[in-house]
This record gives C-alpha cells, structure tokens and sequence, in this order.
C-alpha cells in the first residue's frame, strides 16, 4: 500500500545504523502489515547481532563528544528534534496509524506527548546539578559529579511506537548518553521516521541507531555486550525478566516497565460523571492496550447499579473501525494473539458468572476488531483480576469497605498505576498512601505526562520516565573526595 504522506522520505524500509541507512547484511527483510486490514505497509531490515555490534561501536565513538559538549548544545539539537517532530505530526501519526491501529486522533496526540519528553528533556540537560557535601575533616571537601552512563540500548513496544521512544532517548541524549534502540517489530516505521528526523536535527552521526529484525539476536548482543552500560525496555514482564537475567554478567543498570494490573475504584461519595468519563479515558484509551490501562473496576455497593448504567451508556456510544477513518475511537487490537486474549478472558469470566453487558464477542467487521465490552459481576477467581487483558474489556466488581477494596486492589504482583475517584480528602489521602503501585491517579483516568515520573513497584518494573528523576535513570555519581587542602 502506498501512504499518503507529505513528506513521504518519512517512511524509510532501511535501518539507521551509525549515521548511515543501510540493509541487513543478510539483506533479508521482515514484512510489517496494518493491523486494521492485513495490508503490507512495507518490509524493514532483519538484523541480528553482528549490526547491533557495530551499532554499540559507533555508539561509544559518538558518546565521547557527545558527553564533553556543553549541555547548552545537546538542547540546541534535541530543541530542533522537537520542532521537527511537531512540523510533521500528521505525517508521522498516519504512519503511526497505519502500523499500530490507533485512531488518528489519538496518534497526533502521541506524536504530540513523544515530542513533549524531548522538549522536556532539552531543558533538564542543563539542570544536571551535582553536590558539594560538608566533609568530616577540616582539610577535605567532598563532590559528588553527575556523568553520563554511557551507550544505552532501548527495547520499546508496539503500543506506544513513538512515545515509549522519546520518553527514553530523550533522557539519554540531554544525559550526554549514546542509545541503540530496537523498535517492536509490528511498529518500526514510526521509530525509523524518528531516527530520520533527528539525522535532520543534527544528531551527531553513530549517537543515535535503530536497528529492526531478530529481538532475540538485537537483544542478546545489548545484554551480553560490555560497552552498553545501560538497558531501558517496555513491554511485558515475561521479556523484562528475561532480559535482566541476560544484563545480570555484565551488571548493567536497568530501567524495567513490564506489564500492570491497574485497579480503578470508585467509591460512594465520588463524583459519578467524572468517574465514568475517567473511567473510558482510562480503560479504552488505545483500544485497552497501555499498560496503565484500568484492568479492574472496582465499584462501591452504593453507586454499583448508577455507575454500571452510565458505563454501558458510554461504552455503546464508541465508534469501532479503521482508525483513519473520521469518528473511530476505538481501532483494532494489535494482532491474533491479543484478540485470543480477550476472548478467552470475557469466556472465563461468563463461565464463572460474570455477565454481559454490552459487547462480549469480535466485532462485525472480522479481523481483528473486538466489540468494547463490559462484564459486571466479576470476582477475584476471574483471569480478568490476576492478568492484564490488555484490550478493550471493563470488569466491573463489587465491594462494600474501604478497607476492602484497598485489599482487593492490592492483591497482585504488579503494581504500575491505580486509579480511585472520592471527594473526601482524608479518604483520599488514606487510599493514595495504601494503594500499592508506583503511580495513583486521585479523581482523573490520565496520568501521564512528561513531568511526571513514571513507573512501577512490584513485578511491574523498576525505575522512573519523565520528570527530572527520567533523567537520572542515565547518570552516574561520581564521588570526589578533595583532601590535603590546609597543607
Ligand atoms: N508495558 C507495556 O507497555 C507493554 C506490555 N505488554 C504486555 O505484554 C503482552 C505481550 O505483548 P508483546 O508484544 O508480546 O510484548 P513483548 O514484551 O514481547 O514485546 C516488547 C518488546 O520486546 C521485544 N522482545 C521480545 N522478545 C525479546 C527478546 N527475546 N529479547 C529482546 N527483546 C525482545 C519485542 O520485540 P519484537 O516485537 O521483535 O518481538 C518488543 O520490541 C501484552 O499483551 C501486554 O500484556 C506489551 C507491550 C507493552
Ligand atoms: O503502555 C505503556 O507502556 C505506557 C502508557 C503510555 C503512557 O500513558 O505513557
């Protein structure tokens, strides 16, 4: 198929390998299709091992200079990436569209929330302030310096093509860090249009690599190698703890997003409408596809029944379809494996008494579209509250306590995001101080933004994105201990 972008040099079928864009050396290639219809959208490289490691060569090369710049430069170049992202946001979420599914409207607005943690980081990398510390003695003086870790290596999922990207190399280049990035393999177009727009910003040649192909290959020569000092990785918890084995012989630092469990709580005394506008926000949100997407919806016996009604109400009202078409809010899912999921998730809920209130089976177009769908009755035994369904179904449970429902929110092994709506401050401070996970959203279903940091307690991951702690993730303390001075 052919897109009908503006610039159409932004659909590049070649990886960015060390300044240059280059075919595998195997010159073998990996089709990438649109989810929406099953069209090939285009073939991107199959890369293994051996470009990753010239990748990392490049990379350390490139980070020397990079890191000796004065910070004031490293923003000049992540400033003009941002305004270049921005000039070509209808060009770069078509693209987005087209591989990963999501309505238009909800790409603009990622292309918009990536570009924000460039723009974001551009400013921290002249706020990367160290210490002077009293010292124990009279004649010393103690420093601690922040430095750059290094080459990096980013591993970013499907869900969030362009954003899970920025929200990582952002940090790493304003840190004065090199990064090779391996993109999902169902959405690297929106990654290599990246690379091409910061080749035009300026980007220092080798500084910044992508490579398409094996995750297997590409991932084990990132852990196994000792130059890359840092692995940044989005995506399940399975592949998280896979690669953090691997990472464990040359002790690198980690940042981990793995998978979430989100509970949103509604309770008596919230404010109902708002609940339930949360709660779409929250829930089918990229056709239920984030990770902080609300997993269980628990619901306080008082308001059960008017809560119920009203999501039903706004559930039905959604438009399923290509997401390029005008009016769709909800595209399709990903692919076979993620329509399995759901499918096997509202038929377990059903066979332990969950019912149906809306939606409940695949859409009438076929493929890959699934109705958006809510499941009242659910209980604990359910797959729906041990798993992340990760697609557009809204269990909907009872509780009577808050003691209770802070219980049944907690009992997972993940622990991402949470979500409750009260209007009583010492409830609200109560709840937000026992939830746990890294993030709670207190009265909103969107909590994400580059000021904030982002990220997981539990099985659900380690470090923080965003915010001035995203950028520590690539900096390390160097102590220096001055001694002798009364001499
Ligand atoms: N936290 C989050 O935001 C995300 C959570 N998930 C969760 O994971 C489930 C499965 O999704 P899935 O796409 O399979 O997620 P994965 O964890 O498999 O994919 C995420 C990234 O990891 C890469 N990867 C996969 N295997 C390896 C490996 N052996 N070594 C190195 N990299 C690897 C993938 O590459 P490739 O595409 O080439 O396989 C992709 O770039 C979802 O249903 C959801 O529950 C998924 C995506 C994002
Ligand atoms: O699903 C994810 O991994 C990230 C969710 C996107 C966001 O809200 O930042």
């Amino acid at each position: 198929m052919t897109l009908k972008l503006k610039d159409p040099s932004l659909l590049r079928q070649q990886v960015f390998l060390a300044g240059e864009w280059i075919d595998a050396d195997t010159r073998e290639t990996v089709a990438v299709s649109n989810p929406a219809n099953g069209e090939r959208i285009g073939t991107v490289p199959m890369c293994g091992a051996e470009e990753t490691q010239r990748a990392i060569g490049a990379a350390e090369v490139a980070q020397r200079d990079w890191a000796r710049r004065p910070a004031k430069e490293r923003t000049a170049i992540l400033r003009r990436l941002n305004d270049l992202m921005l000039a070509n946001q209808d060009d770069l979420a078509l693209i987005m569209t087209t591989e990963q599914g999501k309505p238009l409207a909800e790409s603009k607005g990622e292309i918009a929330y990536a570009a924000s943690f460039i723009d974001w980081f551009a400013d921290e990398a002249r706020r990367v302030y160290g210490d002077t510390i009293p010292a124990p003695s009279a004649d010393r003086r103690i420093l601690a310096l922040k430095q750059p870790i290094g080459v990096t290596a980013a591993i970013t999922p499907w869900n969030f093509p362009t954003a899970m990207l920025t929200r990582k190399a952002g940090p790493a280049l304003a840190a004065g860090c090199a990064m090779v990035v391996k993109p999902a393999t169902q959405t690297p177009f929106s990654a290599l249009a990246f690379a091409e727009l910061a080749q035009r910003a300026g980007l220092p040649k080798g500084l910044l690599s992508v490579l398409t192909g094996s995750a297997s290959k590409i991932g084990g020569e990132m852990t196994r190698n000792p130059t890359v000092r840092k692995l940044t990785f989005t995506g399940s918890t399975e592949v998280g703890r896979m690669l953090m084995k691997q990472s464990a012989d040359t002790i690198k630092k980690l940042s981990l997003e793995l998978g979430g469990n989100a509970p949103f709580i509604v309770f008596d005394d919230a404010d109902l409408d708002a609940a339930v506008e949360g709660a779409m926000v929250s829930k089918y949100r990229n056709t239920g596809q984030t990770c902080v997407c609300a997993n269980r919806i628990y619901v306080q016996k008082g308001v059960l029944a008017a809560f119920t009604e009203k999501l039903v109400a706004r559930v039905q009202a959604l438009k399923v379809g290509n997401g390029v078409e005008p009016g769709v809010t909800q595209g399709p899912l990903i692919d076979d494996k993620a329509v399995a999921k759901i499918e096997e998730h509202v038929a377990d809920a059903v066979a332990k008494g969950g019912k149906v209130l809306t939606g409940g089976k695949r859409h009438a177009l076929g493929g890959r579209f699934y109705e958006p769908t809510v499941v009242a009755g659910a209980i604990s035994d359910m797959l729906v509250a041990q798993e992340e369904t990760f697609g557009p179904l809204a269990p909907v449970f009872a509780f009577d306590t808050e003691a209770e429902a802070i219980a049944l929110a907690n009992d997972t092994e993940f622990g991402l995001a949470s979500y409750f709506y009260s209007r009583d401050i010492g409830r609200i401070m109560r709840v937000a101080e026992q939830l746990e996970s890294g993030m709670v959203g207190v009265n909103t279903g969107l909590i994400s933004t580059a000021e904030a940091p982002f990220g997981g307690v539990k099985q659900s991951g380690l470090g923080r994105e965003g915010s001035k702690y995203g950028l520590d993730e690539f900096l390390e303390i160097k102590y220096v201990c001055l001694a002798g001075l009364d001499r």
